[in-house]
């Protein structure tokens, strides 16, 4: 019998596959890992932009966490577009139910093309309800001055911010460095501790999905049973290995190569 680690991912599909679900089954199947997925939202989007989007029913939510939960476990959970108050509460409310540990919240608000990817209202719903289940909250930059009510544009700035955040949070939160200018640092505050995880900007404008594919990874590498800044830092090594593969698709920010490692 062939034993494999196990990750679900529970977020919305991306038509064009560089982000969302198609990015997080490729980056576990990458991994070596089995993937599973309940979508929370189908999105009509290529690399120019999001031209549509259709929530699941919450009630359908439960059902696709109720199947997957009471059959085959998960190692570890990402989560990621989560669009409304009312699904962010269905899937609390699982997670909840069936015990699921180390979970990875990326609370995606707005795409790399610029389009809302959730509800105002629902910002609320994140913070009370998933925020307290998650092991780790990986917000971009522009997610964590949403949290925090204010510009962020300093190493002190971001700091304070993660600190800030991290006190809604039982786990750790990583504030990401994709939209600095000249690195692309990022900055985990764990049990009072910072840690930087320095990197060279890669110069590839092709960057749909690299926050979904960073969280993605960092899942499986809890799922492997590495601590929280081992997982951080391979998962980045993985991401940076897939933006230097140079894929180049698309009219707009396309997206990453995954099987990089491969063949
Ligand atoms: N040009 C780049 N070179 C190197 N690393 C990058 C670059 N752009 C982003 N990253 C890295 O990608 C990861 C994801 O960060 P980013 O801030 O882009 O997330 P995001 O905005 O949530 O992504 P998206 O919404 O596009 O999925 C981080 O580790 C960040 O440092
Ligand atoms: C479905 C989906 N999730 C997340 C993002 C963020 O990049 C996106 N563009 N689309």
């Amino acid at each position: 019998m062939t034993e494999v680690k196990k990750v679900l991912t529970i977020a919305g599909s991306d038509s064009s596959g560089g982000a969302g679900i198609q990015a997080d089954i490729k980056t576990i199947t990458v991994h070596g890992m089995y993937a599973m997925s309940v979508i929370t939202s189908l999105t009509a989007q290529n690399t120019n932009g999001v031209f549509g989007v259709l929530d699941t029913p919450p009630e359908f939510v439960k059902k696709q966490l109720d199947c997957v939960l009471s059959d085959i476990r998960p190692d570890a959970v990402k989560i990621g577009m989560v669009s409304s108050a009312a699904i962010v509460r269905a899937i609390a409310g699982k997670l909840r139910e069936y015990c699921v540990k180390r979970i990875v919240l990326d609370p995606v608000m707005v795409s790399t093309s610029g389009s809302r990817l959730l509800a105002a209202d629902a910002v609320e719903a994140l913070r009370t309800e998933l925020f307290p289940l998650a092991d780790l909250l990986t917000p971009n930059l522009p997610e964590a001055q949403c949290l925090c009510g204010r510009e962020i544009k300093t190493a002190g700035e971001m700091e304070a911010a993660a600190k800030e955040i991290a006190g809604a949070l039982r786990g750790g939160v990583l504030i990401k460095g994709g939209h600095l200018t000249d690195t692309a640092d990022d900055l985990l505050y764990h049990n009072g501790e910072y840690t930087w995880f320095h990197s060279e900007r890669v110069q590839n404008p092709n960057t749909h999905g690299t926050g979904c594919t960073l969280s993605s990874a960092i899942a499986c590498n809890l799922a492997e049973g590495y601590s929280l800044k081992e997982s951080v830092q391979r998962a980045k090594d993985y991401l940076t290995g897939a933006l230097k593969a140079g894929l180049d698709l698309g009219a707009g920010s396309g997206p990453l190569y995954h099987a990089y490692g491969i063949g």
